[in-house]
């Protein structure tokens, strides 16, 4: 069965909403969700599918004190990984998980999903495609 790891950054709850739906949809004996203050390094290694979301913050970066760091100490780790994206933003026009995107490309990271963003809340539509993703691996 695939080892499925869930990090996430959520200042208000939105992002947090979504991992919670993915999570759920998980086979919960191998799988784990954390918040980013919790995540080890390991955490991301040890993982068959890596499931990483921050909402955007800033001006459409990742949130810099705790996500923003845990990116960087995994840079290193991730070649060959499979990773899947998700977040919520606000006003913008999702730049952020643009970037972030290319940011794991570059590192060797493999997305294997499109990444799912959410303006806000999650709507029933983000919400079934994230319970899908849970699903889908967590097998
Ligand atoms: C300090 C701050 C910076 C933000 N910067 C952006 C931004 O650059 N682009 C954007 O689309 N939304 C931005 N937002 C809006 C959040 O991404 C949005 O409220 C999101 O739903 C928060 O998700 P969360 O509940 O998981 O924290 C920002 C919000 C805050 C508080």
């Amino acid at each position: 069965m695939s080892k499925i790891n869930i990090i996430y950054w959520s200042g208000t709850g939105n992002t947090e909403a979504m991992a919670n739906h993915i999570y759920n949809a998980c086979n919960k004996e191998n799988s784990k969700i954390l918040s980013v203050d919790k995540a080890t390094v390991k955490d991301a290694e040890e993982a068959d599918v890596l499931f990483l979301g921050c909402a955007a913050m800033g001006d459409e970066v990742l949130e810099e004190s705790e996500m923003e760091p845990f990116m960087e100490s995994i840079e290193g780790s991730i070649k060959g990984k499979k990773i899947a994206l998700f977040g919520s933003y606000g006003w913008g026009d999702g730049q952020w998980m643009k970037d972030w995107e290319e940011r794991i490309t570059k590192c060797g990271g493999v997305l294997v999903e499109d990444s799912i963003i959410s303006n806000g809340e999650p709507t029933d539509e983000e919400i079934e495609k994230l319970s899908n993703l849970g699903s889908k691996y967590s097998v």
